[in-house]
């Protein structure tokens, strides 16, 4: 069997680490879920610390009901860390805390007796499938550390209850001790085993979320939640890599007309709305068919994977026809808006992202400059008609 002492100063060394850990990410980041954290490790490393002095000093108040409360305050610190960032129905906190101080009254009723121990279980179990909801419903992009952690928490719980069990028939004297005493070893050791994994997880979860969430900023644009024009130019290149290199890309870069009367007539925030208004617009025609994004103030750009310049002027077409049909309301204003775009298409084989711009730039411009509300999908002027949205 293993050698419980070296286990138990194992895991209180480890925790100790992880402690110090959470503590000086708190200093730096000031996020409370961390602090929680920490003082859940410590809380866990001082339980052992009073259990590991029964075998020195007769005080129980300390080395049993005290021991008690800080098994008890592990679990439900980890959970006021968790509740901030999951999306689980939020629940009141103070008859959280009134449902602590009475079981602590409880138990300082009955930890002289062996009661005490069962009761420290119940509570944990409960804490423990908390804890595991609010990770379920916790958003993560670390899909496979987080139902890590759901495991643990899970199987600590049963854990619990399964000490539960075996406290009550050891308790009743239905079975003798020697007996039971492998069972209860073999729960002491994945209680430990379980409060460390979750702490070395718990980090890693956080860290990938702060990650995914910094990576999501840097490549979206915050008004349209379109991406920006890193993000943009980062997804057409990680698209092309695995297109076929015979088929076609086309690029459709949009620019709102005559912009800036919407805003010296309508003000800032009716042209900020105006900008989501047509973000809209283009997110329900392109959703599933290209990767959309506003690149600049009032351009957007539409990448389409494997299609033709054909079938990329009639989605642009369709997409201005939209834009025209019905006028944008804000304030109590009715303002006709319309958009002039420039496509160009190249074949994957010979795609340059910055040609496939420069050319769709080139024909928004001239599309622009013959009058605006129209596609232009070829350079020369000459080849332009005077018709609104004309399809060159
Ligand atoms: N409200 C708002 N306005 C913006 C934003 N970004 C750029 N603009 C405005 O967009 C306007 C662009 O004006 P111009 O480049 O002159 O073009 P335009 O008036 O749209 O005319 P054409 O492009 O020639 O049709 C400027 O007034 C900018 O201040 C933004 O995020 N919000």
């Amino acid at each position: 069997m293993l050698h419980l002492p070296t286990l138990i100063s194992l895991c209180f060394i480890l925790n100790l680490f992880i402690a110090v850990f959470f503590f000086s990410v708190y200093r730096y980041k000031k996020q409370p879920c961390y602090l929680f954290f920490a003082t859940a490790c410590c809380s866990f490393i001082t339980a052992i610390a009073l259990i590991g002095l029964r075998d020195f000093i007769e005080f129980p108040l300390l080395t049993h009901f005290f021991a008690y409360v800080f098994i008890i305050l592990s679990p439900l610190l980890v959970i006021l860390g968790l509740i901030p960032q999951s999306q689980a129905p939020a629940i009141k906190l103070t008859p959280l805390y009134y449902a602590c101080a009475m079981c602590c009254t409880l138990l300082l009723a009955v930890y002289l007796i062996d009661a005490g121990q069962i009761i420290t279980s119940i509570i944990t179990a409960v804490l423990f499938s908390y804890a595991a909801y609010l990770m379920i419903k916790t958003p993560s992009v670390a899909v496979v550390q987080q139902r890590l952690l759901v495991a643990c928490f899970t199987i600590h719980s049963v854990v619990m209850l399964l000490q539960v069990v075996l406290l009550v028939l050891l308790y009743s004297s239905q079975i003798s001790q020697a007996s039971l005493a492998f069972g209860l070893q073999l729960l002491l050791v994945t209680h430990l085993f379980l409060t460390t994994a979750t702490a070395l997880i718990l980090p890693f979860i956080k860290f990938a979320n702060a990650e995914s969430r910094l990576i999501n900023l840097a490549n979206h644009d915050p008004l349209t939640q379109l991406l920006n024009r890193r993000g943009f130019f980062r997804l057409c290149k990680k698209i092309t890599k695995t297109a076929p290199l015979n088929s076609r890309v086309s690029l459709i870069m949009l620019d709102i007309d005559l912009f800036k009367q919407v805003n010296d007539q309508y003000g800032h925030e009716t042209g900020d709305e105006a900008i989501k208004w047509i973000a809209q617009h283009i997110n329900e025609l392109f959703f599933e068919l290209g990767v959309t994004a506003r690149i600049g103030g009032e351009e957007f750009a539409i990448f389409l994977n494997q299609q033709n310049l054909a079938q990329a002027r009639l989605l642009a077409q369709k997409l201005c026809s939209s834009i025209n049909e019905y006028p944008f309301y804000f304030n109590g204003n009715s303002i006709a808006l319309s958009v002039s775009a420039g496509i160009s298409s190249m074949l994957v084989r010979e795609l340059n992202m910055q040609a496939l711009l420069l050319q769709a730039d080139k024909r928004l411009y001239l599309a622009k400059e013959t009058g605006r509300n129209k596609v232009v999908t070829h350079d020369e002027k000459s080849l332009l008609t005077k018709a609104p949205t004309a399809i060159i």
